[in-house]
């Protein structure tokens, strides 16, 4: 019943809920609260939204200006926009959908202010869906896609909200207004991990969708002729259309596979914070951040060319192609800006290029920082090698952290201050953590076909899959690898002919591979990457549904285009 709501349609959409609402009780509530809240929103009894964004801020969540002030007198937080900037912008569900909200706000008591913290506030009536006294309601209007979902807005005039509404599994504010600080003053931010976490399996299944539409139509498709006489071969034969492609079905194998990783991590790592570890928070935020960051951009970058390589049909939405890229375009501005989150993963590799430098030996996503040597050993490589282009990857990455940092700390010594080193070094760090990023990609896809529980001749093809991804990357990135001599000219015209190889050996088992994803036809929405193919037929039912074709003479003609043919023709 609860997942049949996913998405109520028409306006309104609780995804929300599910991905942001829901977990940030389960996270951030207290056993508590969450025996008063959580059964509610599991249920559907309560609809809700996770209202941080602002219209004056979303990156910088330490700037929102929402506030949440506590009342001894009464034992209640009084919740407030004072500002129009401050005013909610943005949170799925928030203008016409929910009747509850989670609201960061910044926390004052005692006439101190303690930073963002989550407050729970109703903003509509359950009885008639009515604004609650205080709360300004509305949609933002029309965006680039996925208008199915309303992304409100939402302002507060002094609406005040019980002092156990304030989520308090890590700060609290107790009756007399003392506030209890929590073990990381960055946990109040954790629903943000968890869902940057869950975006890697959306691209994953975005480029999925896309490759698999493509994929298929690509063999339906017949155009041109290869050899003169000859009938016009599917599309999937000519090379470029394979090399549009493949690299990108291999990417979602890959992101699929990173996402597992990510999944486990983050268990892993919340089940110690659980108990008062908070060791691995720092590695997880980095990890999650660059990961979200890369895989989205990648897809978003990656459902496009699988949309041109489908030429005026891509174009279509019968394709569903083009709402796919609008929705993967919003992953790469929701839940963290990618550029800011990249930037994130580039603080915490700095730091710890720092460590590894004072002697620390590194572990986790970044141990490869310590180990690998900065003067490479150049040579005829084995670049069908999987550790070879693995070991490679790492190299390019910890050479691009290195010269980062290394540049960062040149330009302090020079008497620049931290921040503006920082900031004048940050397209250098960006593109660093994009290599790091891109290296554990490569280095999780290369440990997982060596190690998944599969036939072994489903292995030889996820192989041949992570040999094109890796061969794609190296050959797309070529001065990467080419500029300390770690690889060679030769080394690149080897991965570029064994790339074409690649090519040609997953040639074959493309359709089994998009296959395997088993995404059913009415979750792919698209008449050209239908399962079974009769994409033509489809295409004509599907136009002649669209709403132009309700009357034979459109009703324009007689508004705009009759008269001004008349006139037209009155002048001749
Ligand atoms: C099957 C087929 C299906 C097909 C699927 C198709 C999918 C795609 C198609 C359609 C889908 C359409 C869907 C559209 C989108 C729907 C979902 C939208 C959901 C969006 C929800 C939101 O957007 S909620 C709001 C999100 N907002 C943010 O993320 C804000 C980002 N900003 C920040 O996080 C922070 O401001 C900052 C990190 C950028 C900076 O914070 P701050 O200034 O405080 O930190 P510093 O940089 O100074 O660092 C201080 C210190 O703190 C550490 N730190 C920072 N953040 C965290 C954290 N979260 N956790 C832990 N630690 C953190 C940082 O590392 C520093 O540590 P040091 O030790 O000091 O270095
Ligand atoms: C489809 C969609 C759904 C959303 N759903 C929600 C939701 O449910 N709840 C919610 O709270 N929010 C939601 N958001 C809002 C989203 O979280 C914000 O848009 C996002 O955090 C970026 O903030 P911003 O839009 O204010 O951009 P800004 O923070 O203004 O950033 C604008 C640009 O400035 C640059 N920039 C900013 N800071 C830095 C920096 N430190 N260093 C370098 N460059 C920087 C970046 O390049 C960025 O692109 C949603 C957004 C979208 C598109």
């Amino acid at each position: 019943m609860a997942a049949a709501l996913q998405t109520l349609g028409g306006g309104i959409g609780i995804t929300l809920h599910w991905i942001a609402f829901t977990p940030t009780i389960e996270q951030q509530a207290t056993e508590e609260q969450k025996k008063k809240w959580l059964k509610l929103a599991q249920d559907v009894a309560i609809v809700g939204a996770y209202a941080q964004t602002e219209m004056g801020h979303g990156t910088f969540v330490r700037g929102l200006e929402t506030t949440a002030t506590y009342d001894p007198s009464t034992q209640e937080f009084v919740i407030n926009s004072p500002t129009l900037t401050s005013t909610k912008w943005w949170p799925g569900g928030l203008g016409k959908t929910a009747n509850h909200a989670t609201v960061m706000a910044q926390l004052y008591t005692r006439g101190k202010c303690y930073g963002p913290h989550n407050f729970m506030v109703q903003i509509r009536s359950l009885e008639n869906h009515q604004p609650c006294p205080g709360v300004t309601l509305g949609d933002i209007g029309p965006k680039m896609e996925s208008n199915g979902n309303d992304n409100g807005f939402a302002r507060f005039d002094h609406v005040r909200i019980p002092r156990e509404n304030m989520l308090m599994k890590f700060a609290r504010v107790e009756a007399d207004g003392t506030y209890v600080q929590p073990p990381s003053s960055k946990l109040a931010y954790s629903n943000m991990v968890y869902l940057r976490g869950t975006f890697v399996m959306s691209a994953a299944q975005a480029l999925a969708s896309a490759t698999t539409i493509a994929v298929r139509y690509s063999c339906v498709r017949r155009q041109s002729e290869m050899k003169p006489g000859e009938p016009e071969p599917q599309i999937l034969e000519y090379q470029t259309q394979q090399y549009k492609l493949f690299p990108q079905l291999a990417a979602a194998y890959a992101f699929w596979f990173a996402s597992w990783f990510m999944t486990q991590q983050h268990g892993s790592i919340t089940g110690s914070m659980e108990k008062g570890d908070m060791s691995g928070l720092a590695e997880l935020h980095a990890l999650s951040a660059g990961l979200k960051s890369y895989t989205t951009a990648v897809t978003a970058r990656g459902i496009d060319v699988c949309r041109m390589a489908c030429g005026g049909h891509g174009y279509s939405h019968a394709s569903g192609l083009p709402a796919l890229f609008g929705g993967a375009a919003a992953l790469c501005t929701a839940e963290g800006e990618n550029t800011v989150m990249m930037l994130q993963t580039a603080r915490y590799l700095v730091k710890c290029f720092a460590q590894s430098q004072a002697g620390k030996r590194l572990t986790g996503t970044v141990a490869y920082l310590s180990a690998v040597q900065p003067s490479p050993v150049a040579g005829n490589r084995n670049m069908s090698d999987l550790g070879t282009l693995v070991a490679a990857f790492q190299h390019r990455a910890a050479r691009m952290v290195r010269h980062a940092a290394m540049q960062m700390q040149g330009e302090m010594q020079k008497g620049k201050a931290r921040e503006d080193a920082w900031n004048s070094c940050s397209v250098l760090l960006i593109k660093a953590a994009e290599a790091h990023v891109h290296s554990f990609v490569v280095r999780n896809f290369a440990e997982t076909v060596q190690t998944v529980e599969v036939d072994e001749s489903v292995r030889a093809v996820l192989t041949s899959l992570c040999q094109l991804y890796s061969l794609y990357g190296i050959t797309e990135h070529a001065g990467d690898f080419l500029k300390d001599g770690y690889l060679t000219g030769r080394d690149i015209d080897a991965a570029s002919s064994h790339l074409s190889a690649m090519l040609a050996r997953v040639r074959p088992d493309a359709v089994a591979l998009v296959d395997a994803f088993d995404l059913h036809d009415k979750i792919l929405r698209s008449v050209l990457g239908r399962y079974d193919g009769r994409v033509y037929e489809h295409l004509y039912e599907w136009a002649k549904k669209s709403p132009l074709n309700k009357s034979e003479v459109h009703e324009s003609y007689y508004k705009y285009l009759q008269p001004f043919l008349k006139s037209n023709r009155a002048k001749l």
